[in-house]
C-alpha cells in the first residue's frame, strides 16, 4: 500500500512560489485573413475598449468592419512581421522581456520567483497562464499589465482577465494588481536615457520631441477614465527630467478609430502642422507603449512620417519603445520590488 500520511502528501507538492505575471495587449497569430479576424474580433468585441451596447456594434462589427479590416490591418502586420520567428513584433519583444525579467528576479530572490507573460487577447492566454503558475505552485500572483498609463482598455481589462481566471482556481492564489507606473521615478528615467541616447547619435538636435501616445475616445476621459491625465503627466515628468524647456517637448495622440471624437490634438496632423510651422526637424518616442508594435513601427514610422514628409518636414527620427533595455528592465523590476513588499520570506 502506498503511503498516505498527510506529510507524505505535501513531500510531493511543489515548494510555494510567487508568480509574476506580465500581461501585454495581445497579436494576431498571423497576418493572414482568419488569424487577424479572430484578433479584432475578440479585441473589439470587448466592451471596455468599444462600449456600444452589443445589439447595436455586434453586426456592424461582425458584418462591416471585419470583413475588410483584417486585410488591410492584416498588410500592416506584413510589412512589421517577424519572419524568421514567425511572429509579431510585440510577441518577440514580450518574449524578451519576460526573459531578462525572470533573470532580473532569480538574480534577486533565487528560485522563489517565477516570471511568465500573457495576452489580454489571442495566446498565450491569460487563463491558461494562471493556470500553470498555480500548477507550477504559485500561491501568490503579481499580476503587472505593461501598460504604463492605465486607461480601462487597456490595464482595466487586463486585470478583469486575471480576476476572471482566479474564478476558476479551486485554491485561488493570493493576488495583487501593480498600478500604473507613469510617474515612476524608473520608469520616467529609463525614459529619458533612451531620448538621451537617440539624441547624442544625432549629427542635428530636433526642432521638438513629439510624444505620441495611443489615443481613446474623448468621452472616455469625460466619464472618469485617468489615461489622458496620466500621459500628460508622463511628458511633465519627462520634460522636468529632461531639463528641458516647454517648447521642447509635447503630447499628442494617435490611432484614432471610428467617428468619434478622439484625444487631441492628433499625432498625424499635429507633425503635418509642426513641419508648416518651420519645424523641419522633430523626433517621435512613444510612452505608452512597452513594446514596439504595429501601432508604433507601422503607424509612427510610416504614417505618421509620411505626413511629415508631405507637409515639408526634412528629419523625422523614431525613437523606439523601451523594449528589453536594461533601463526598462531594472525600471519594471523596482515596481515589482515594491509590490512583492510583504510577501517574500
Ligand atoms: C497603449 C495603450 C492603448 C490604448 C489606450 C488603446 C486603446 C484602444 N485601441 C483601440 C483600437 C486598436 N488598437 C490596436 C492595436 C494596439 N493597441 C495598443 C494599445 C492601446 N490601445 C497596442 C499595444 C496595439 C498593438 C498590438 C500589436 O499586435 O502590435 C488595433 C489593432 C491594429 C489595427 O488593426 O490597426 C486597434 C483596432 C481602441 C478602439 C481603443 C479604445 C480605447
Ligand atoms: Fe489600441
Ligand atoms: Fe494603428
Amino acid at each position: 500500500m502506498p503511503d498516505a500520511t498527510p506529510q507524505a502528501t505535501q513531500a510531493a507538492k511543489p515548494a510555494e512560489k510567487i508568480g509574476v505575471l506580465l500581461a501585454n495587449l495581445g497579436t494576431p497569430d498571423d497576418y493572414s485573413y482568419w488569424p487577424m479576424r479572430r484578433y479584432l474580433s475578440e479585441f473589439l468585441s470587448d466592451q471596455r475598449v468599444i462600449d456600444y451596447p452589443k445589439w447595436k456594434w455586434q453586426p456592424l462589427l461582425q458584418l462591416v468592419i471585419l470583413s475588410k479590416r483584417p486585410f488591410s490591418s492584416g498588410a500592416a502586420y506584413k510589412s512589421i512581421w517577424n519572419h524568421d520567428k514567425g511572429e509579431s513584433p510585440l510577441m518577440t519583444i514580450t518574449k524578451d522581456q519576460t526573459a531578462k525579467m525572470a533573470s532580473a528576479m532569480a538574480a534577486r530572490y533565487g528560485d522563489q520567483v517565477m516570471v511568465d507573460f500573457c495576452m489580454r487577447y489571442g495566446n498565450p492566454s491569460t487563463k491558461s497562464k494562471v493556470r500553470a503558475l498555480v500548477e507550477a505552485g504559485c500561491t501568490k500572483i503579481l499580476f503587472l499589465p505593461l501598460y504604463p498609463q492605465y486607461a480601462g482598455a487597456t490595464s482595466g481589462t487586463a486585470n478583469d482577465a486575471f480576476f476572471r481566471a482566479l474564478m476558476d482556481e479551486t485554491w485561488q492564489p493570493a493576488a495583487r494588481t501593480v498600478s500604473a507606473y507613469f510617474n515612476h521615478p524608473s520608469y520616467i528615467d529609463a525614459l529619458a536615457r533612451s531620448i538621451e541616447t537617440a539624441y547624442a547619435k544625432m549629427e542635428n538636435r530636433p526642432d521638438i520631441l513629439v510624444c505620441s501616445y495611443h489615443g481613446m475616445p474623448e468621452r472616455y476621459a469625460q466619464q472618469g477614465d485617468p489615461y489622458s491625465r496620466q500621459c500628460h503627466e508622463t511628458t511633465q515628468l519627462l520634460r522636468d527630467r529632461l531639463g528641458w524647456a516647454d517648447s521642447q517637448i509635447i503630447s499628442s495622440f494617435q490611432s484614432k478609430f471610428g467617428p468619434e471624437e478622439w484625444l487631441k490634438p492628433y499625432t498625424v496632423d499635429h507633425v503635418a502642422e509642426l513641419a508648416r510651422q518651420g519645424k523641419k526637424s522633430i523626433a517621435v518616442v512613444a510612452p505608452a507603449f512597452s513594446a514596439d508594435c504595429i501601432e508604433t513601427l507601422e503607424e509612427i514610422n510610416e504614417e505618421i512620417r509620411e505626413s511629415f514628409d508631405h507637409a515639408g518636414g526634412e528629419s523625422f527620427t523614431y525613437i523606439p519603445c523601451l523594449n528589453d533595455d536594461d533601463g526598462h528592465i531594472s525600471a519594471l523590476s523596482a515596481v515589482v520590488d515594491e509590490n512583492l513588499k510583504g510577501w517574500l520570506g
